[in-house]
């Protein structure tokens, strides 16, 4: 699935225009989440739709869910900006921006540095870099254009291999462990479990995908997770302020 998605984005880069800079606020990713009042730290992801599931929300409305959020108190919210697999939009994230202050990501598959720059000019406060998309030096190119362009990153990684490539190469202060298996689509929290014991203590671990429940979140916390990055729970909400209440304190509001 990852070889299609990249292929596609391939073709999409290469006609890929430079956007005028948005004028917005930045708000900084790590500090937020390190200063979250939970287990962990919620990324909460505007979500409409996914390979794996479809179309996830049908009465989608992208600044409405990233309003929510905010209201609710989230420590950062995701945005994903693919079009083709996931039905979002860079403009969704510059939209989101203006109405927010909390940090946003841009969720997508960064592969190139013109998509550095873009992410820069349409607000986003940090990127998303998947460790099975790219070489570790090309990340580490990446990761430190990012960094100078005033954007902090996000380093995913869905397996043991792929982490110690990456450490290979440098320490990312921030790390996310994806529970989702890339060909399968399952999602297992073990696979938090499995890879957060080579994630230096230093760095600020992320679980990311498949969780539901408060219990989740407190499962994953058990295992180093300082933040988790939920997106399709929430999404299938009617009351999405509500539901963040609940996933984060396990009671029902
Ligand atoms: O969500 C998918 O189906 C998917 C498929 C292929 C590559 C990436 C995919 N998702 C991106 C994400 O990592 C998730 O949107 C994010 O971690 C939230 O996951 P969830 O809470 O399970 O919606």
């Amino acid at each position: 699935m990852l070889e299609t998605i990249l292929a596609i984005k391939k073709q999409e880069i290469e006609r890929l225009y430079l956007p005028e800079e948005a004028n917005v606020a930045k708000h900084s990713f790590y500090q937020s989440l390190k200063q979250s009042p939970y287990a962990a730290g919620l990324i909460a992801e505007v979500k409409k739709a996914s390979p794996s599931k479809g179309i996830i929300r049908e009465d989608f409305n992208h600044v409405m869910v990233g309003k929510q959020y905010s209201d609710a108190g989230v420590q950062a919210i995701s945005v994903l900006t693919d079009q083709h697999f996931f039905q979002g939009h860079r403009d969704f994230l510059t939209d989101i921006k203006k109405f927010v202050d909390v940090p946003v990501m841009r969720k997508d598959f960064i592969i190139d540095p013109v998509q550095v720059a873009e992410s820069q000019l349409i607000g986003a406060d940090a990127i998303l870099l998947i460790g099975e998309a790219l070489e570790a030096s090309k990340l580490h190119e990446l990761y430190l254009q990012a960094y100078e362009a005033g954007l902090e990153v996000l380093v995913e990684v869905h397996s043991e291999e792929t982490l110690e490539g990456i450490l290979k190469e440098f320490t990312p202060k921030i790390i996310g462990i994806n529970n989702r298996n890339l060909h399968t689509f399952e999602t297992t929290l073990e696979q938090t479990k499995q890879i957060a014991k080579l994630v230096p203590s230093d760095c600020l671990l992320v679980s990311e995908s498949g969780i539901f429940t408060h219990e989740d979140i407190e499962q994953v916390a058990g295992y180093g997770a300082e933040a988790v990055l939920v997106g399709e729970s929430l999404m299938r909400q009617a009351n999405i302020k509500q539901a963040v209440e609940q996933l984060m304190k396990g009671v029902n509001v």
